[in-house]
């Protein structure tokens, strides 16, 4: 078949679109890096100017690249970093407010309050996620709270507001179509993940007026055609999902109890737990998968918010590496940590913990410390965080997890997944295609547009590159987990809330 699906993949660090052949093969890429600004410490946000026109750019460059035309497109998928949000003028289309990232922290005391008013409880039972500034909602209270006279002109209509979803279809349909998919609603904390509706009560907490959210959609079907001039052809966007679920489709695991874990600037550990909400004991959260046609997904989530950022960390503000790719290198400069352990909690512990308040930590070092030893307690704590993630996920759904697909940039590296498979005790498993999440996307928008038939069809495209499998001798590896679950302890200990 002569026709291709392009995703567009708009991530925390980068913009990227891939398009895809009817075998679910990488045909052209397009990827830009945009700037982070970190106002204040704890706040982090991003242009959404700059979001739109590396979008653009990435996406006319990987048509260009491939020769191709908007008219050999039969649908767009867009997949996005989650719970960044954005709110914005409805007539004149500009932001009011620069997008608050999903790692952002400034919202920290409000949820606290609000745990302290007991509001937990219907939090979780509503929206399946907790009271953390991670999460869209308090991030919308604050713009609204802070951009004079916002909150009247959001409740006459003129304001809207989205996560990054909503704002690209938006642009890409001229200002048209103001939407989004139940997976990213189901991380704003304004959604009902049982009824499947805005939740009115959250609504009202929040202070948030229903006027300005967009209408909530499935996962994979046509909402409406792109109207943009870098773009010389209409074509239907057809599919949305968060990158994290859309990395779990692209992944195959569409059968209960499959799991995924993505390696990017965080790590995202999803299972998929079928077609009714589980809610976890064990501090993970309960999210939508997708939903296609009127069959909803749901998954158990657990959210590491600093993966591959240690890296990056190593690479820009200790100036030990120049490159991410070298830490590999590093690290393999020594057998082990000698006892270093790194927590690398720079924008506060995730699941299965929840404590945004805690900061990174460094254990262990003597005189003898190199930036190798560091280089490796840093790979190794991606795995360890891994880890207590898989384990709260374990037990919560009762299944033991014999396999790990594993996906994202920092999959590249050797002793990090070869560490993950000895630490977790499973094999580790990384696809052909790394670029699981833009596949996904890809997928949902082919599937609504009859592309592909069916997901039986695009389960064959699924295919292993390498398989990690754990050293049987665990005395070593058994030290290192100790030693790492004293780390967590005394962090949380150590923690100051002024
Ligand atoms: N060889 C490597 N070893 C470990 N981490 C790496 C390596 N190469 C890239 N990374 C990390 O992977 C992340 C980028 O992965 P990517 O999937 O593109 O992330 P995102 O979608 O969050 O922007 C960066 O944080 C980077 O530091
Ligand atoms: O952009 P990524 O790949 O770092 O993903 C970010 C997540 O969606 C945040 O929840």
């Amino acid at each position: 078949m002569n026709k291709f699906v392009m995703a567009m993949d708009q991530g925390t660090t980068s913009s990227r679109s891939i398009i895809f052949d009817h075998k679910g093969e990488i045909i052209s890429t397009g990827q830009k890096e945009f700037k982070q600004y970190f106002p204040k410490a704890g706040w982090v946000e991003h242009d959404p100017i700059e979001i739109w026109e590396t979008q653009a750019e990435v996406t006319a460059q990987a048509i260009r690249q491939s020769n191709l035309s908007a008219k050999d497109l039969v649908a767009i998928g867009i997949t996005n970093q989650r719970e960044t949000v954005l709110v914005w003028d409805k007539s004149s289309g500009e932001p009011i407010y620069n997008a608050i990232v999903w790692q952002d922290k400034r919202t920290s005391d409000y949820c606290e309050e609000l745990k302290t008013a007991g509001k937990d409880d219907l939090i979780r039972n509503k929206t399946g996620l907790l009271l953390d500034p991670y999460f869209s909602g308090t991030k919308i209270k604050w713009i609204l709270d802070h951009v004079e006279g916002s909150r009247d002109r959001a409740r006459k209509g003129e304001l809207i507001c989205g996560t990054i979803d909503t704002w690209l279809v938006w642009k890409l349909t001229g200002g048209e179509v103001h939407v989004t998919d139940v997976s990213n609603a189901s991380r704003t904390l304004l959604y009902n993940i049982n009824t499947l509706e805005w939740d009115e009560e959250l609504l009202s907490l929040f202070e948030i007026p229903i006027e300005m959210l967009p209408e909530v959609k499935a996962s994979s079907e046509v909402y409406g055609n792109t109207k943009c001039e870098f773009l010389d052809h209409e074509v239907p966007i057809a599919g949305i999902a968060g990158d994290q679920q859309a990395a779990l489709f692209g992944q195959q695991c569409t059968k209960k109890g499959m799991v995924k874990n993505t390696y990017g600037t965080g790590c995202f550990m999803l299972m998929n737990i079928g077609k009714k909400p589980v809610i976890s004991e064990h501090g993970l959260l309960t999210t939508i998968a997708w939903k296609i046609g009127d069959k909803t997904t749901y998954a158990l989530e657990g959210s590491i918010f600093v993966g591959g950022a240690v890296v990056q960390w190593l690479r820009d503000k200790l100036g030990v590496i120049l490159s991410s790719k070298q830490v590999e290198e590093l690290a393999g400069k020594v057998e082990d940590t000698e006892g270093v352990v790194f927590v690398p909690t720079f924008a506060g512990l995730g699941a299965p913990y929840w404590n945004a308040y805690a900061r990174g930590t460094l254990f262990g070092l003597t005189r003898n410390t190199s930036d190798a030893h560091i280089a490796r307690a840093a790979l190794n704590a991606i795995a360890y965080q891994t880890m207590d993630v898989l384990e709260a996920m374990q037990a919560d759904s009762d299944l033991e997890i014999k396999e790990l697909r594993v996906d994202g940039g920092a999959t590249i590296n050797d002793i990090l997944m070869q560490f993950q498979s000895d630490v977790l005790h499973v094999n580790v498993v990384r696809p052909d295609i790394t670029e699981t999440t833009a596949l996904g996307a890809a997928f949902l928008a082919g599937l609504a547009v009859g592309y592909w038939e069916d997901t039986k069809e695009i389960s064959k495209f699924w295919k292993k590159d390498k398989t990690y499998e754990p050293n049987p001798d665990r005395s070593k590896v058994e030290r290192g987990i100790a030693d790492w679950k004293h780390a967590i302890k005394t962090i949380q200990f150590w923690t100051k809330r002024d």
